[in-house]
């Protein structure tokens, strides 16, 4: 036994995360890969288990041998059967490189699925990744006993127009790397994984093998207790939230049967609302509960009134962001994504270069012109829907105004 990841038993691991597109060339999974032996030996891996495979590889810019690296890598990938595509990132500002990288590198692969045709795209996350994951989660919420906060990475989660999963969380990394030496298959060694500036890279190089055990065991209890609140959470959204489409939301809190879930249904509701990547505080939505009304993490809520029981949610005008051009694949506000079809249809008179200056903002004083109450949108709801625009010249509005812009809603994971 050399440790290497057989086909059959890397198979299992994907049934487990099916079901999945037929293998048919319109529909390839995609693999992420950044060139190091985790990520090629799953590349490896998935073209075994699938014909119809694609791969996408990030130049993030940051390293001057980062672009080498990424043809290299495609040129190995493309010996394994792979049809691989570089995707290269705009220069992003300095200061918390990290996290900028992993949520740039996530946009572009989001886009280059949808471009090409993938519903899945998979990642080398392994099983030592998860254990520095659950101590850093761990360090960050305290160290209550099992909780919420402890979940470490999902082996499949919806991310906004695509699942990703990770079907190599339970290997440690030198099997992969076996994997590949049983082939010789070469790999790229990235030098800012030894980079103790990096929080990931302290933990990686401190945890003792007591430690890693210790994140495997309260994975293994907090997967049960997720799994239970996951599903009482579902239970409750359902009996009490009505979700529109337009962004907002009622919610009926006395259908909320267990009263400990109601400032943990708010949070959630709030992150959807707002586009926000986190949940805020659950003090400070305790506190808003008691209230019974108010702004918290960019999101209104307030009681219902013509629209019966309860509250409604929605996002804060104030807090809303800047316009962005209107280039298919850009995010509003954090919550709207604009579609291929957006800069094609661009104004009325259509023609070439209308695509040219047209940008998504909020239609804010625009919305004086519709009858909100006709329409069944709060009008300070109204006021933050996205208008396409050119210049402070209102060409399109979405289709709750009865007009004909059709962005895509996408504001992070889903709840449960
Ligand atoms: N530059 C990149 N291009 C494409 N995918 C990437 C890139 N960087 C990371 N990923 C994906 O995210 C996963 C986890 O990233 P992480 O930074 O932990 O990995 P890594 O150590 O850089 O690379 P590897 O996992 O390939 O050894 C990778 O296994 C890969 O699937």
């Amino acid at each position: 036994m050399d440790g290497r990841i057989s086909a059959r038993e890397f198979a299992v691991c994907m049934e487990a995360l099916g079901p999945f597109l037929p293998d048919v060339p319109e529909a390839p999974m995609a693999v992420a890969v950044s060139g190091g032996a985790d990520s090629m030996a799953l590349a490896w891996l998935m073209r075994r288990w699938r014909q119809h495979v694609v791969a996408f590889v990030v130049d993030h810019g940051l390293r001057v041998e980062a672009a080498a690296e990424a043809a290299l890598t495609v040129e190995r990938l493309g010996k394994m059967g792979i049809e691989a595509r570089v995707l290269r990132l705009a220069p992003f500002p300095s200061g918390r490189v990290q996290e900028r990288a992993r949520a740039a590198r996530f946009t572009a692969l989001e886009a280059a699925c949808v471009e090409r045709g993938c519903v899945d795209v998979v990642l080398g996350h392994h099983q030592h990744d998860q254990d520095e994951t659950i101590w850093m989660r761990r360090e960050r919420v305290g160290a209550a006993p099992v909780s919420m906060g402890l979940r470490g990475m999902a082996a499949e989660v919806l991310r906004g127009r695509v699942r990703v999963l990770r079907p190599l969380l339970s290997f440690p990394p030198e099997r992969m790397r076996a994997t590949l030496r049983a082939e010789s298959l070469p790999w790229v060694e990235d030098p800012s994984n030894q980079n103790r500036r990096f929080e990931r890279v302290r933990w990686r190089q401190d945890l003792t093998g007591g430690m890693r055990e210790e994140a495997r065991i309260l994975q293994r209890e907090s997967q049960s207790v997720n799994v239970a609140y996951a599903q009482s959470l579902a239970v409750c959204m359902a009996r009490s939230v009505v979700w529109h489409p337009a962004g907002w939301c009622r919610v009926l809190l006395d259908n909320i049967g267990n009263r400990e879930l109601v400032p943990q249904l708010l949070a959630e509701l709030i992150r959807m609302v707002a586009g926000a990547a986190y949940r805020p505080a659950r003090d400070a939505v305790e506190r808003l509960v008691i209230r019974g009304e108010g702004t918290l993490g960019g999101v209104v809520l307030r009681r219902a009134g013509r629209f019966g029981d309860g509250v409604i949610m929605f996002r804060e005008e104030r807090a809303v962001g800047e316009a962005v051009p209107a280039e298919s694949g850009v995010q509003w506000d954090g919550r709207w994504i604009v579609p291929e079809s957006v800069p094609k249809i661009g104004p009325p008179e259509g023609g070439a270069g209308d695509a040219e200056g047209l940008h998504i903002a909020k239609l804010g004083d625009h919305a004086a012109r519709f009858d909100a109450r006709r329409l069944g949108i709060p009008s300070a709801a109204l006021r933050v829907l996205p208008g396409l625009y050119r210049g402070d010249c209102l060409l399109r509005v979405p289709v709750w105004c009865g007009g004909d812009l059709a962005l895509i809603w996408s504001s992070g994971g889903p709840i449960t």
